[in-house]
């Protein structure tokens, strides 16, 4: 990882607890603040705009440890681009969402990719491929195939979401967490 998780321990607890930096990457409005805030709040909201980067903590009990996640969410406008390396500086494990409905989303997402890539060795940064927005399925542009395909030859979990009726939201975070926790 490019940046040991430390146990904290301060809570006298002999279970260990990890904090991970996960970022959340992708295109304006795929979802990204909305999956975080059904993932930490379990709760939707039409409305979550975000201005340059937000913040959010959740933590998540694994059989031998518990994870604590740094959530933060980057607002995906192009304006804010070429600040987002300072954010995604020193992170365990970032979710790059795109949006099943919107095909552009999956190639913007595949652009993030080659950011990280410059960024991170392979085995320092666990990296998932998120198709969200499966409850538009009358609107699907990105066959589930698609990303999966994507994913495999780039070694990502794959997950498709909908922070809106709450698909598979948990699921991807702890996947990440157990994928954080055996590399750290
Ligand atoms: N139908 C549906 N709409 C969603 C879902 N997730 C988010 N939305 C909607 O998509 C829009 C954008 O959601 P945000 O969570 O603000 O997207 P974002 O990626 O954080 O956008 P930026 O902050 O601009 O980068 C909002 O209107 C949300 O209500 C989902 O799973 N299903």
């Amino acid at each position: 990882m490019a940046q040991q998780a430390m146990p904290d321990t301060s809570l006298g607890q002999m279970r260990p607890t990890y904090i991970y930096k996960v970022v959340l990457l992708g295109s304006t409005s795929v979802g990204k603040s909305s999956l975080a805030y059904r993932y930490v709040k379990n709760d939707f909201k039409e409305s979550l705009p975000t201005v340059g980067c937000s913040f959010f903590t959740q933590t998540l009990n694994l059989e031998v440890a518990t994870v604590r996640f740094e959530i933060w969410d980057t607002a995906g406008q192009e304006k804010y681009h070429s600040v987002c390396h300072l954010y995604y500086r020193g992170a365990h494990a970032a979710l790059l969402v795109y949006d099943i409905s919107n095909k552009e989303t999956l190639n913007r997402a595949k652009l993030w990719l080659r950011d990280l890539e410059k960024e991170f060795l392979p085995d320092e940064i666990v990296i998932a491929l998120v198709g969200n927005k499966t409850d538009l399925a009358a609107e699907r542009e990105v066959a589930t195939e698609e990303g999966e395909e994507f994913a495999r030859t780039k070694d990502l979990l794959f997950m498709e979401t909908s922070a809106k009726s709450n698909h598979q939201v948990n699921d991807i975070f702890m996947a990440i967490g157990e994928l954080c926790d055996s590399s750290s």
